[in-house]
């Protein structure tokens, strides 16, 4: 469904767990949605105790509780996008996904499958993967990484373009989604690739987008596959093509990344300084 944007300031609402160090989840969310001239809301899936260096504790709210806020932002709110990040267990997942049938409007979707932090932490107990992969089909995008997307594919990691192609192309045609395939974890050289591909149409395969922006040295990349989501969800809501959207986040990255080095947040990963275009 094509949304149509009535107001000059999108609303964009993210559903994910919380990082209280500020790089990841929730928080980066909210950052990344101003970075993108839209007026974010956030709905907590999952109170996560965790920093720069790993993850320590994670409580759920009671699902009541979840449903509770999830309807008091749509009773009130016309939203205009949304990104669902960390949804952390099945009961969460099915929560959610009872909202999301139950909206009478249904505004462009892009999912994060979080499955584990940069730190290795698990964010998505074992258990809850098949229902992650049942929910899939309602996004109208979806931004693995490549350990998500092998889990998402039923295969071993890819360690080439080629492979990430095949097992994104699989995932695209089996939940009828556009795959933005992100390639940080593929050893690539000085270069980063993302791969955008849809779903195969009417028996022939659509184009595979490749997106190539330099590689950034620095430890400081907790957060990216958060950010890069939600500034996916809001570009959405202002009109932009997938395509375009991309372009646009993966030159904002590369700077976001670039500045971090300006920023002094733990002894971990660190993370992105999502606002470097605007304070330079
Ligand atoms: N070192 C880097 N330099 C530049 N861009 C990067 C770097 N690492 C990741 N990115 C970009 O950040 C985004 C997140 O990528 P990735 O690391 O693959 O996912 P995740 O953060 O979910 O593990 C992608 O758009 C990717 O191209
Ligand atoms: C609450 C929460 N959600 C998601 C993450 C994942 O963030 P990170 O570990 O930095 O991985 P990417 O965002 O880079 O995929 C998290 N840590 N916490």
């Amino acid at each position: 469904m094509t949304h149509t944007l009535t107001r000059p300031i999108p609303n964009v609402l993210t559903i994910a767990g919380t990082d209280p160090t500020g790089g990841a989840g929730i928080q980066a969310d909210l950052k990344s949605f101003a970075a993108h001239r839209s007026y974010g809301m956030s709905v907590v899936t999952a109170l996560v105790a965790q920093n720069t260096q790993g993850v320590r504790e994670i409580h759920l709210p009671p699902m009541s509780f979840l449903s509770s806020q999830l309807r008091a932002v749509s009773d009130d709110v016309a939203i205009d996008a949304v990104k669902i990040g960390m949804l952390g267990t099945a009961e969460v997942v099915e929560t959610v996904a009872t909202w999301w049938d139950g909206l009478d409007d249904h505004p462009p979707l892009v999912l994060d499958p979080v499955m584990v932090a940069t730190s290795g932490d698990r964010l998505l107990v074992a258990e809850a993967e098949e229902a992650l992969i049942g929910f899939v089909h309602r996004a109208d995008l979806i931004t693995p990484n490549v350990p998500e997307l092998a889990l998402l594919a039923g295969a071993d990691q890819a360690c080439t373009a080629q492979e990430l192609v095949a097992q994104a192309e699989a995932v695209a045609d089996a939940h009828s989604v556009q795959v933005l395939a992100k390639g940080g974890h593929l050893d690539t050289g000085e270069e980063v690739t993302d791969l955008l591909i849809s779903p195969a149409a009417a028996g022939s395969r659509a184009q595979t987008l490749s997106f190539s922006s330099p590689r950034v040295h620095t430890r400081n990349t907790h957060g990216t596959g958060c950010s890069v989501s939600a500034a996916l969800a809001a570009l959405r809501a202002r009109g932009f093509s997938w395509e375009a959207a991309v372009t646009t986040v993966k030159e904002w990255m590369t700077q976001a990344l670039q500045g971090s080095e300006d920023l002094d947040v733990g002894a971990g990963h660190g993370p992105i300084q999502h606002f470097a275009q605007l304070w330079v």
